[in-house]
């Protein structure tokens, strides 16, 4: 779940694409890069680790020019090595740079593709590569003579549509020419753009989440609709065009529990609001399964299920306390790369307030439970507090589906729900009793928001994958690839993994 910024300024953008991967670091922490570019010069520097550990004064420095993109990355293919940070470049046509937040499920077929059609050679095992180099030759076969134009651009995002599957929100930028953003048919994942009038003329960030745009001091201007295209050239004019034939919205629901910042707003939908929405839901179907007494206190599991366990509290008249207190300088344990720097990393990151806990019943809210790792930890620091009885609530409902479109759990043993029921997941977690969101209630939290989103791409918990060429022996495949990596990537991930303890040692 990336995060990707594009800016056309009339002034040097590096700083406001630095300023901007920082509002969405929470999208990825495994590696950062910028490409700017100056007089047809690309300048790019991109390695491992946070946004503010990536880049230095002297970095800083290099990333000339107006316009430029930027790139947080969680890694959904490939392998978490710094040759697979983002932005990518190629040289022909024009010389593009790419950054991709999604996941292609048909890349590896599209790389064979690549190289027996298009004689295309891609250096890595990253999907956004492959995305990269499908537009590339679909951009010089749109191309007639020396020059580009709008036209050909959109019509080469007409046809990587067509041979592209999965999710896809892009910034690229083309040498001598402008920045192209454009979102899958499906839109899935999340794309806005926002402006800014200077005495310049009027300049424009395209960005995964409103927040970056605010956070620059932009102001907001709208979504980027599903298989639309934007272009705007070097000298910050805008243009547009539909290029996908049957467009449907289908944003990510996930985002709405757990990826994305609250403050943002994602097509049309205040994820803060949604997020108080599913609290109260969650506080209907506790006030029917629970009776009066049986709860003394409610408490978030900071930091994503704040806004939820706030209203759910409140709808049930209970006091709301902070049972766990977070360290600041932890990141978000979900992203992190393998089992046991995640688990590592719940003890490091939350620490219990004894003395609320005492003697109590409580009810624990967290956003999600997905591999249970969290709440495993959680439950125990409660009891080891002196809890008298430890409810848990989830405020989406059961992860028991892999997901493909660009959050990372592709193996379904590793969902703590995969083949088990309420009861089992309760006594795998340890708590005294589970109560987990209903699916219709959680898109209805979301929908309530903005009644023009009625279909979600939900897969990881109802299994339905919008795309509709996911097959069984796709999940196979793809479960099996996670389950015996290869030797170079178990390498790369190994070092990563080691890059990222010492982040938190
Ligand atoms: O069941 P699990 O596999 O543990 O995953 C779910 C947990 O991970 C996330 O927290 P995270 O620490 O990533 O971020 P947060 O601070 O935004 O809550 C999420 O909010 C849940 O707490
Ligand atoms: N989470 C994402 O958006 C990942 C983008 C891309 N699939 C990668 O692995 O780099
Ligand atoms: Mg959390």
């Amino acid at each position: 779940m990336c995060g990707i910024v594009g800016v056309v300024s009339h002034n040097p953008v590096n700083q406001l694409i630095y300023d901007a991967l920082l509002l969405l670091q929470h999208r990825g922490q495994d590696a950062a890069g910028i490409a700017t570019s100056h007089a047809n010069m690309f300048y790019m520097h991109k390695a491992n680790g946070l946004v503010r550990d990536v880049f230095r004064t002297r970095n800083m420095r290099s990333l000339q020019g107006n316009i430029g993109i930027g790139q947080c990355r969680y890694p959904t293919a490939g392998s978490a090595s710094a040759e697979e940070a983002q932005p990518f470049y190629v040289n022909a046509p024009f010389g593009i740079t790419l950054a991709h937040n999604g996941n292609l499920t048909n890349w590896e077929q599209l790389k064979i593709e690549m190289f027996k059609n298009d004689r295309r050679h891609i250096n890595t095992s990253s999907d956004s590569e492959v995305l990269l180099n499908v537009l590339a030759h679909e951009i010089q076969q749109a191309t007639s003579g020396y020059s580009l134009d709008p036209a050909a651009l959109f019509k080469a995002v007409a046809i990587l549509h067509k041979r592209v599957r999965g999710s896809y929100a892009v910034v690229a930028q083309i040498s001598g020419y402008g920045l192209l953003a454009f979102r899958d048919p499906y839109g899935i994942r999340p794309l806005c753009i926002g402006f800014n009038d200077t005495d310049k003329g009027t300049e424009y960030v395209v960005a995964s989440e409103s927040v970056a745009l605010e956070g620059l001091g932009f102001r907001f201007l709208r979504d980027v609709m599903p298989g639309e295209a934007i272009f705007i050239d070097n000298d910050g004019q805008l243009y547009n065009q539909q290029c996908a034939e049957n467009p449907t919205l289908n944003p990510c629901a996930f985002e709405y529990v757990y990826f994305a910042r609250p403050d943002s707003v994602i097509d049309g939908a205040s994820v803060y609001a949604a997020r108080l929405k599913m609290g109260e839901y969650l506080a209907d179907k506790i006030k029917r399964e629970f009776t009066a007494g049986d709860i003394d206190v409610v408490m978030p599991i900071p930091d994503s299920s704040r806004p939820a366990a706030m209203e759910l509290a409140l709808k049930l008249n209970l006091d709301y306390r902070e049972g766990f207190i977070k360290n600041r300088y932890i990141g978000r344990t979900f992203l992190m790369p393998g089992q046991a720097i995640r688990a590592k990393s719940v003890r490091q990151k939350l620490n219990a307030i004894g003395s609320e806990f005492k003697g109590k019943s409580v009810l624990l809210v967290d956003d999600s439970i997905v591999r249970g790792t969290t709440s495993r930890e959680i439950v125990q620091m409660a009891r080891d507090s002196g809890a008298k009885r430890v409810i848990f609530a989830s405020a989406a409902p059961p992860v028991k589906f892999p997901n493909v479109y660009g959050i990372d759990m592709p193996t379904r043993n590793e969902l703590i729900a995969y083949g088990r029921s309420t009861e089992e997941v309760c006594r795998e977690i340890t708590a005294d009793a589970l109560v987990y969101q209903d699916i219709e209630a959680l898109k209805r939290s979301i929908s309530d928001v903005n009644p023009a989103l009625r279909n979600f791409e939900a897969s990881c918990f109802d299994g339905v994958y919008v795309t509709g060429d996911i097959s069984r022996d796709y999940l196979d495949r793809i479960e099996f690839a996670r389950n015996n990596p290869q030797p170079e990537s178990d390498d790369a991930v190994r070092s990563q993994l080691n890059l990222n303890l010492a982040q938190v040692d």
